[in-house]
């Protein structure tokens, strides 16, 4: 993580606040009416002591009365309607951002499943959310007129003007000290929490496994660790939010009480009259109301502050999607050169200087040893991992010049492990269109030849379906990736061990939805361990620790295989090493 990339994530949310700059303002000239209003208070106690109590003129009393409650009045409507506005901001910046953060939250996942910051995108924004639409950001935009009615203060004596400066300080202090003590508490707190929630969702998604293992009560005690952590984080961080809070609540109500007392003496001592005695009281409450406000929002505070630097952190490291000119449906001819892929948060490259062409109507069988580098390849070529180094080629446009969702559309992809996700069959087949397109889904899934297989199901078409899994098999599953592999007409498939869950029947059906495809003119990628897979490939890519062994026709390159073996063994027995 650069500092230029948080910078530029820096810059891209500030874009976004400066989008409602307008109703900033807005409440900052509301804050001072409201702040102004605030005034009535301690003017109404000395008009009151100083003058009506003075005369003993009712009718002024009755005037003042009428004036103060229409003041007040309005101090709660502009109080009111700046909450309002302040959490319009805040829905605002969300609805902007949501899109932005969501894609960029998935695009971290998809290509680093093990970095845990994608998944707080949203939470960061929601943090953020809160924080803009809280009391916290009124206390903020009433904290300038803090010093200010404290100065006020000082006009009326400077020994209370000094009670309430020296006050403030003890206040601020406390607020500070707040700060100081709470964040490493806080930040515990999240990551705690963060961890809990993750080991939660780990052991549900794999509940499965873990009762047919018998680790549940494993599982259960390394989640119960996790959440007790978490727990006694929260419990540590309340704590401290709590004593802070009450003790500068007292520390408020001391100080009133403190500033009556001089008030008094000072009153006794013919120095000041009753009513700035009493208004000096109000207004020092008034002026230290945010500091109070702030102290006993910390929590949300932190967290908007936090969900900040981390959004930025996001966007920073994963910049918008640029569009691009649409170009027209590309042929099926795939062209890699010098390909070199280094998976996301290793140094070491899985794929080195690969390279290869397929045209269309050909199939392409990529084979070699478990961490040769055929499922890096895959995502490559998916476009999900970008290369190092090198390029491919789609139709002679690079991959980036596509969009992607132009290229999710141009090249089907079966992942080695098939995930459905909660809804229909067909809207899984349909790649979670909203609105499944009934004839595109029916004619994949008979090109995959899932059909039968579907409508066999309680619902056909409609059989929910969850991401937990459940109901279908390992095979069924595989036939119903392949279906959604072949939506949308694609140019290029890629099928990630297709057969390693299907029967005889199914790896026929697999055969068979391949030749179509070639027939059409597509062209077929096939990661495989069992030969029965690359039954259809002209082509042959061997790869070796991520390095491209051989690359020929198929035929070829497996007699050159079997040579190279023979040769090996044949020197092998020479020497006597191998038998
Ligand atoms: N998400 C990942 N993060 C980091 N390294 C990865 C990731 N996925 C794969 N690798 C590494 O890349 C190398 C190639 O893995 P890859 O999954 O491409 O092999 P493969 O040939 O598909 O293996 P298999 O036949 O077992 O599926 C391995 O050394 C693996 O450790």
């Amino acid at each position: 993580m650069t500092q230029e990339e948080i910078r530029l994530g820096q810059e891209e949310l500030a874009t976004v606040r400066r989008g409602s700059r307008g109703l900033f303002w807005t409440c900052g000239i509301f804050s001072i009416c409201i702040n102004l209003l605030m005034l009535t208070g301690p003017l109404f106690m000395l008009q009151v002591y100083d003058r009506v109590l003075g005369s003993g003129s009712e009718a002024t009393l009755v005037a003042l009365f009428s004036i103060v409650a229409f003041l007040y009045l309005m101090m709660g409507l502009l109080d009111g309607t700046r909450a309002r506005i302040l959490s319009r901001i805040a829905a605002r910046f969300q609805t902007r951002l949501e899109n932005r953060v969501f894609h960029a939250s998935m695009a971290q996942a998809a290509r680093n499943p093990r970095d845990t910051r994608k998944i707080r995108g949203m939470d960061d924004l929601t943090a953020i959310r809160r924080f803009l639409g809280s009391p916290a950001l009124s206390a903020l935009y009433d904290l300038p007129f803090t010093p200010i009615f404290l100065c006020g203060i000082a006009l009326f004596h400077p020994y209370l003007g000094l009670l309430a400066v020296g006050g403030g300080g003890m206040l601020v202090a406390v607020a500070l000290w707040h700060r100081a003590a709470a964040k490493p508490k806080q930040d515990a707190l999240i990551r705690a929490e963060n961890e809990a929630q993750q080991t939660a969702s780990r052991m549900t998604s794999a509940a499965e496994a873990l009762a047919a293992l018998g680790m549940k009560e494993a599982a259960f005690r390394r989640w119960f660790k996790a959440r007790e952590t978490a727990l006694r984080q929260s419990v540590a961080s309340e704590d401290t939010t709590h004593g802070f809070t009450a003790a500068s609540r007292a520390l408020r109500l001391f100080l009133q009480s403190a500033m009556l007392a001089l008030g008094a003496w000072l009153v006794l001592e013919r120095q000041l009259s009753a009513g700035a005695m009493v208004a000096s009281s109000i207004l020092l409450g008034r002026a230290l109301q945010p500091v109070d406000m702030l102290i006993g929002q910390w929590g949300l505070v932190q967290h908007g502050l936090r969900g900040w630097r981390d959004l930025a952190e996001l966007l920073g490291r994963t910049p918008a999607e640029t569009s691009h000119t649409a170009l027209p449906r590309p042929k099926a001819a795939l062209s890699v050169q010098h390909l070199t892929v280094t998976p996301p948060g290793q140094t070491q490259a899985a794929l080195r200087m690969v390279g290869f062409d397929l045209a269309p109507g050909e199939a392409l069988g990529v084979i070699g040893p478990s961490g040769a580098g055929k499922s890096t390849l895959a995502r490559a070529l998916t476009g999900v991992w970008s290369p190092t180094g090198g390029t491919i080629r789609l139709d002679g446009a690079k991959l980036s010049h596509y969009d992607s969702e132009a290229l999710g559309r141009y090249i089907g992809y079966l992942p080695q492990q098939v995930q459905l996700f909660d809804g229909t069959i067909a809207e899984n087949i349909a790649k979670l269109a909203l609105t499944p397109q009934a004839e595109a889904v029916i004619a994949a899934a008979k090109k995959a030849d899932a059909h039968d297989l579907i409508l066999s199901l309680p619902e056909g078409y409609d059989t929910p379906v969850s991401a937990a899994g459940g109901l279908l098999s390992g095979g069924q599953l595989q036939r119903i990736g392949l279906a959604r592999a072949f939506y949308d007409d694609p140019v290029i498939v890629i099928l990630d061990e297709p057969n390693a869950n299907l029967d005889n029947a199914g790896s026929l059906a697999l055969n068979t939805a391949i030749r179509r495809h070639k027939d059409e003119g597509g062209a077929v990628l096939i990661m495989a361990h069992r030969p029965s897979a690359i039954q259809e490939c002209e082509k042959l890519l061997v790869l070796e620790g991520g390095l491209r062994r051989a690359f020929g026709p198929r035929d070829q390159v497996l007699g050159e295989m079997v040579k190279n073996s023979k040769d090996i063994l044949r020197s092998g027995t020479a020497q006597g090493g191998i038998r």
